[in-house]
């Protein structure tokens, strides 16, 4: 089986993660992957966390300190690393594929787009600083965010999921409905 048929609960030996969820900040990506990954009895990978843990600081703090450019080449280099971690569930962050070298390298992979609309991601972020590309006005930057984002969202998805009004759990189970 190659990784393009690889289903989400199998993991053949050299085909990464078994589930990679892309989409906007506040579609879930971290909370569902943490799901999806007890659920499978499998790890969880979230590229934030690897690239906080890489730079010794939040993510807020690496846009303050090091500006935007420097935060994209921590996360690309730990989505180098992450995508070549075998069986894992994989959450990136939302604006990973902004890069045309992520984009490619993400086909043949389960990618699942997670789907929802501003004002319900405007809902689940809130005001905190943890996002520093939302802050302002929170509902006009994720606007802008989705409308730049979506094409890229769907290129790199082989499956898209609707988040509004469904709990993390149904949208887990529906994952794992579709991709086998
Ligand atoms: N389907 C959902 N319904 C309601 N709240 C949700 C849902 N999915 C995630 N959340 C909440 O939204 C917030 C953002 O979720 P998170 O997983 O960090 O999103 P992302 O990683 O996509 O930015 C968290 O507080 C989380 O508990
Ligand atoms: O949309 C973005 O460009 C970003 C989303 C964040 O991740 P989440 O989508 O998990 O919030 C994080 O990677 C960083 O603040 C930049
Ligand atoms: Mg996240």
């Amino acid at each position: 089986m190659n990784s393009a048929s690889a289903s989400a609960e199998s993991a053949a030996p050299g085909s990464g993660p078994v589930v990679v969820l892309v989409g906007p900040p506040g579609s879930g990506k971290s909370t569902i992957a943490q799901l999806l990954a007890g659920k499978l009895g499998r790890a969880h990978r979230d590229t934030d966390t690897d690239v906080e843990t890489q730079a010794g600081k939040a993510i807020s703090d690496i846009f303050v300190d090091s500006g935007e450019p420097a935060f994209r080449a921590l996360e690309r280099a730990a989505i180098v690393a992450a995508l070549q971690d075998d069986g894992v569930v994989l959450s990136l962050g939302g604006g990973a594929i902004l890069d045309p070298d992520t984009r490619a390298d993400l086909a043949g992979h389960n990618v699942v787009f997670l789907n929802v609309t501003v004002g319900e991601a405007a809902k689940r972020v809130g005001l905190g600083v943890a996002r520093p590309l939302l802050l302002g006005n929170v509902r006009t930057q994720l606007r802008n965010l989705l409308e730049a984002r979506r094409p890229y969202y769907e290129e790199v998805a082989k499956l898209t999921v609707d988040t509004d009004n469904r709990t993390p759990a149904e949208i887990a189970d529906q994952i794992l409905e579709q991709l086998g």
